[in-house]
């Protein structure tokens, strides 16, 4: 299953902008829900799974399109995993991701150098349709360790905090390509493509 024509469940500018470098080299339209005039719903989920679903159905109810949700985060060990499915609404409503980077460098204040660990996650989620009883998921994720202080101006929400030891950077740090490369979105979009391909005949 190959739709030509798909809504991105998400009205985060950051993930949207990613997805459209991810999505345009593979032929596949790609529209926001905005478009549809589709709000957020709320994520009443206790899983990234969870919210994803919800985030598709709607979009594909209000669209009559197939859809492509991503619920992704944060999961900080010293945290015991927060701010995880919260990772968004960390700092409270209305979103931000100033203040939920500020309450990040709070809580770990006190934790030392080698015990910051972390890891981005992130689901996707393909509806063929709003009642699809066989959604698509993926899930892949990025292991890094949180800074004391931000570094770098790319990306979007938790990166100028995500430092990649392999790169010697931030997530803030690297460019589009190589983020999309590496990234849980990235990684996770691969995965999904890949299984969205045709099964070849059998004999
Ligand atoms: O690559 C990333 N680089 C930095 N931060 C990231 C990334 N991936 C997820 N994150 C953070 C942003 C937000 O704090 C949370 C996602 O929350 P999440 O509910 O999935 O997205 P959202 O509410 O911003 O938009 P929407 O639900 O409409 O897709 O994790
Ligand atoms: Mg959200």
């Amino acid at each position: 299953m190959s739709p030509a024509l798909l809504v991105l469940a998400s009205g985060n500018a950051g993930k949207l902008r990613e997805f459209h470098q991810l999505l345009a080299p593979l032929g596949l339209e790609v529209h926001a829900q905005a478009d549809y005039g589709v709000a957020d719903v709320e994520e009443t989920g206790l899983t990234f799974v969870e919210n994803a679903l919800l985030k598709a159905r709607e979009a594909s109810r209000l669209s009559g399109l197939p859809a492509l949700a991503d619920d992704s985060g944060l999961e900080v060990d010293a945290l015991a995993g927060a701010p995880g499915i919260y990772s968004a609404r960390y700092a409270g409503e209305p979103k931000s991701d100033t203040r939920n980077n500020a309450r990040l460098l709070e809580a770990l204040a006190e934790v030392p150098e080698g015990r910051r660990r972390a890891r981005y996650w992130c689901v996707l989620v393909l509806l063929r349709h709003a009642e699809d009883p066989v959604p698509l998921i993926v899930q892949r994720s990025w292991e890094g360790e949180i800074l004391q202080a931000p570094r770098g101006e790319g990306g979007f929400g938790y990166d100028p905090l995500f430092w990649l030891p392999d790169q010697q950077a931030s997530a803030a740090e690297l460019d589009a390509e190589q983020k999309n490369r590496l990234s849980h979105r990235g990684r996770a979009l691969q995965a999904l493509v890949a299984a969205m391909a045709p099964e070849p005949a059998r004999s």
